[in-house]
């Protein structure tokens, strides 16, 4: 096992050499680092004359955003390299294949996937992704059936909790997500223009009472093995085919926060349709985006009832009448309110989204910070009285106005 080093990019090209037979024995590999994320070095190796290349991801002991003042541990390349093959087997085509891992480096070699683009690149230039809702609803409802305790062996269940414990990513997002948005934390970020509504998340009593009782959840409900961190900047895409990469916050955690996150990407991106000039665009996308996110939840749940239906292993979940009418509605019920909760913290935390904040026009970006508070906000007060998820999107209509 090598000793632990932050790689340079000719010690990268080194490594892929030493990879049996991947690349020619001759080639001259080129080497670049092109980690545009918050926490870790990405390096994109190639051979340009054979045109194979592949991905070596190294986490850094602290996280890159920050700096060396936030120490963080290594073990989340072990994390990220054993959720990506669980994936792999639940959700075949879905994920990225790891090709190798070295605890040491805490390195990840993985498949690149550099012919598909960043999902929120996509949706910011207005991509359109047919396969998505059908290839997420897959994702979504095989990797959170299979590790939850209706479709594995229970004490197998256990024995995975203890593989995926994983308490300093947990961390950050009871940080970032759960709590600093909501107080006068030195980890927030906002602009000077929304101050009033940043003032006025902190004493929201309404809205802390929520946002306490999510937070509950995700500290204490191991319900599945969760991604952990499913945004659009985690999901590689073309018109043709899904990706989800990055899943080094994985952890048993609660299924709403997976199906959460990808919805709340997609309302950040429509409050970041405010940069369109022609309005008729404007509108026309963001029905695009809503027609989305229902198509995902009702595939989803569509997916995960026959998941269940089909193979579910406990008697008692299976067979009790009701049981799983209950469990679907509080999934949606968890889902709004997580995704409320990630609108929130890209607004007023300390990471946020481009989709919003590479608005160039100070008072359109102002005006979509202001439609994603407010709608984060009213999706975190609806959460645990939602019956449908056309209660979402009715939310989303009325936050703007009912455009
Ligand atoms: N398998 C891959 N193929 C091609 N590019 C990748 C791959 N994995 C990561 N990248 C690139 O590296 C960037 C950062 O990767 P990511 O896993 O999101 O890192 P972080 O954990 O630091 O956020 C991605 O936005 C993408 O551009
Ligand atoms: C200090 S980490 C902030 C933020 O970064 C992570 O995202 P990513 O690794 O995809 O860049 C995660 O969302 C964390 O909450």
């Amino acid at each position: 096992m090598s000793a632990y080093h932050p790689l340079t990019e000719q010690e990268a090209i080194d490594i892929a050499r030493s990879l049996s037979d991947f690349f020619p024995q001759d080639a001259q590999l080129e080497s670049r680092e092109i980690g545009d994320g918050n926490l870790n070095l990405v390096f994109h190796i190639s051979d340009p004359a054979s045109g194979k290349s592949l991905i070596m991801k190294q986490a850094l002991p602290y996280a890159k955003v920050v700096g060396e003042s936030w120490p963080l541990t290594l073990d989340r390349a072990r994390i990220e390299s054993e959720a990506l093959i669980t994936e792999a087997k639940l959700a075949p085509g879905l994920v990225p294949q790891v090709y190798h891992y070295d605890a040491g480096l805490a390195l990840t070699i993985m498949e690149d996937l550099s012919d598909h683009v960043i999902m929120r690149r996509g949706l910011m230039e207005n991509g359109r992704y047919p396969k998505f809702a059908s290839d997420i609803s897959d994702f979504m409802a095989a990797t959170l059936f299979y590790t939850s305790d209706l479709g594995l062996n229970q004490q197998e269940k256990k024995r995975k909790v203890g593989q995926f414990i994983n308490p300093e990513l947990c961390k950050i997002t009871e940080d970032l997500i759960f709590d600093d948005p909501y107080a006068d934390s030195p980890n927030n970020n906002f602009e000077a223009a929304i101050a009033d509504e940043a003032r006025a998340l902190q004493t929201d009593a309404q809205l802390h009472l929520e946002v306490a009782l999510l937070r509950q959840k995700f500290l204490t409900e191991a319900q599945a093995l969760l991604h952990g961190d499913l945004h659009t900047g985690s999901i590689f895409i073309t018109p043709e085919s899904t990706k989800v990469i990055d899943p080094e916050f994985a952890f048993f955690g609660p299924i709403g926060f997976d199906v959460g996150a990808v919805i709340a990407n997609f309302l950040l991106n429509y409050a970041g349709q405010e940069h369109w000039s022609e309005a008729d665009a404007r509108e026309d996308y963001r029905e695009y985006l809503l027609g989305s996110i229902v198509d995902i939840w009702e595939q989803f749940e569509q997916k995960f009832r026959k998941h269940w239906n089909d193979y579910g292993v406990d008697r008692l979940a299976n067979s009790t009448p009701g049981y799983q009418d209950i469990y679907m509605k509080r999934l949606l019920q968890d889902t709004i309110g997580f995704a409320g909760c990630k609108m929130v913290r890209r607004i007023v935390g300390l990471s946020h989204v481009a989709d919003i904040d590479k608005i160039p026009d100070d008072a359109k970006r102002e005006k979509a910070q202001r439609l994603a508070l407010g709608i984060g906000k009213s999706l975190i007060k609806l959460n645990r009285h939602a019956e449908s998820i056309q209660e979402l999107v009715n939310v989303v209509r009325k936050g703007h106005g009912g455009q």
